[in-house]
């Protein structure tokens, strides 16, 4: 396939004060997210300046994506565009149109599968598009890349390193913690069912779990590892995927562990969701209980990371490249279309 621009498709995040509340409105707009929890996560970014470290984190990965793709190809223009916080897609898409962009590549910075991790960006992308009308480029979002060797190895170094710097201490108990954002159990059910369907006559769905189920056991190798949740959101009576990473720590102290390092899988870069959930939160449970706690770093700008992406793009741009994965979860380039739709979170009622 003919491609002739990349694209970079992130989150977005407020870069100030006065952006908090606009940002978290466009985030949850429709979503069911009750007025509490809004508040508690803006106090969340006024701990940081009402700034999220995660638009200067695509600046970097940008950066390094255009230094490497400048050295060996491919011979791309390269854009940016949020879901959530300026750079707008919308804008974005438009300044593509301008340029003469007829069919650009889109690699989005989560890895896994379901509606809030995959779907989500599609649509966003979709609905950017549909806003700028007559010409817009056709965007083809990239696979999910969870078990390639460019996500994986970061992560697995990471790991390595933050055990080393836990405290020796007597008769100490230590566990390997990974976490991903929570979704809720109805969203777990469905992400990836249809796509599956359609490949192997089964609709298996589960597919957000169970691939970080193997990029956890792909981390860890011979090191014994638990998978939990953090930053849920969502009114209490909706099921989301648990135990939280508060309550585990609390489960493992009980049981005799002394020390954990937590590694968030579910992300690639150290955004607002690691340095408060984690960095923060979890560091205070941590410390409340009497445990070593370690934060293992994301892949944030590593090379391999940056490799991983460049050759993402030529496995769909030259015949024959490898298409790297170290798992057995079929990926494919294209999801059927209804694969991880979204269902309205209404009011949960009785019956
Ligand atoms: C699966 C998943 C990922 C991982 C995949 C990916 O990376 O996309 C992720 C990432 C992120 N989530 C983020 C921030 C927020 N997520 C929220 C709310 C929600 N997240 C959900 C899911 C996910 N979220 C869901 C199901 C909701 C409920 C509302 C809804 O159904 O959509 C809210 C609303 C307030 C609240 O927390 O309730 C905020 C502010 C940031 C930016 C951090 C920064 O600013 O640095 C990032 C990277
Ligand atoms: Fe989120």
């Amino acid at each position: 396939m003919e491609y002739d621009a990349f694209l970079l498709v992130s989150f977005g995040g407020p870069e100030g004060p006065d952006d908090v509340l606009p940002f978290l409105r466009n985030v949850t707009r429709g979503r069911g997210v009750p007025e509490e929890r809004l508040a508690d996560v803006a106090e969340h970014y006024r701990h940081f300046g009402g700034v999220s470290p995660i638009n200067e984190q695509c600046r970097e990965l940008l950066a390094a994506i255009r230094e490497r793709f400048a050295v060996d190809g491919p011979d791309l223009p390269i854009y940016w565009g949020n879901r959530n916080w300026h750079p707008f897609l919308t804008d974005t898409v438009r300044q593509m149109r301008d340029d003469g962009v007829r069919r650009s590549l889109a690699f989005v910075t989560s890895p896994y599968g379901s509606y809030s991790s995959c779907r989500q960006y599609q649509d966003d992308i979709d609905r950017a598009r549909a806003e700028v009308g007559d010409g817009a480029p056709v965007i083809d979002k990239i696979r999910h890349y969870h078990d390639h060797p460019g996500h994986v190895a970061p992560h697995a170094d990471a790991v390595r390193a933050a055990l080393a710097t836990l405290p020796e201490r007597e008769n100490g108990r230590t566990r390997l913690v990974f976490t991903a954002h929570s979704i809720p159990v109805s969203m777990a059910e469905s992400a990836g069912a249809v796509t599956m369907a359609a490949l192997t006559g089964t609709a298996t769905g589960r597919r957000y779990e169970a691939q970080l189920r193997e990029v956890a056991g792909l981390v860890a190798g011979d090191l014994e590892w638990d998978l939990v949740w953090q930053s849920r959101s969502g009114p209490p009576q909706v099921p989301w995927l648990g135990p939280d990473i508060n309550e585990h720590l609390t489960a493992l102290a009980a049981g005799g562990t002394t020390g954990v390092v937590v590694s968030p899988i579910g992300f690639i870069s150290d955004h607002l969701e690691v340095v408060w959930d984690l960095d923060t939160e979890a560091a205070q449970t941590a410390k409340a209980l009497g445990l070593d706690y370690v934060r293992a770093a994301t892949p944030g700008t590593d090379p391999r990371f940056v490799e991983m992406i460049r050759a993402l793009v030529l496995e769909r741009t030259e015949p024959g490249h490898p298409r790297e994965a170290l798992g057995r979860l079929p990926t494919w380039d294209y999801c059927e279309a209804g694969c991880c739709a979204a269902r309205r979170p209404g009011p949960v009622t009785n019956g």
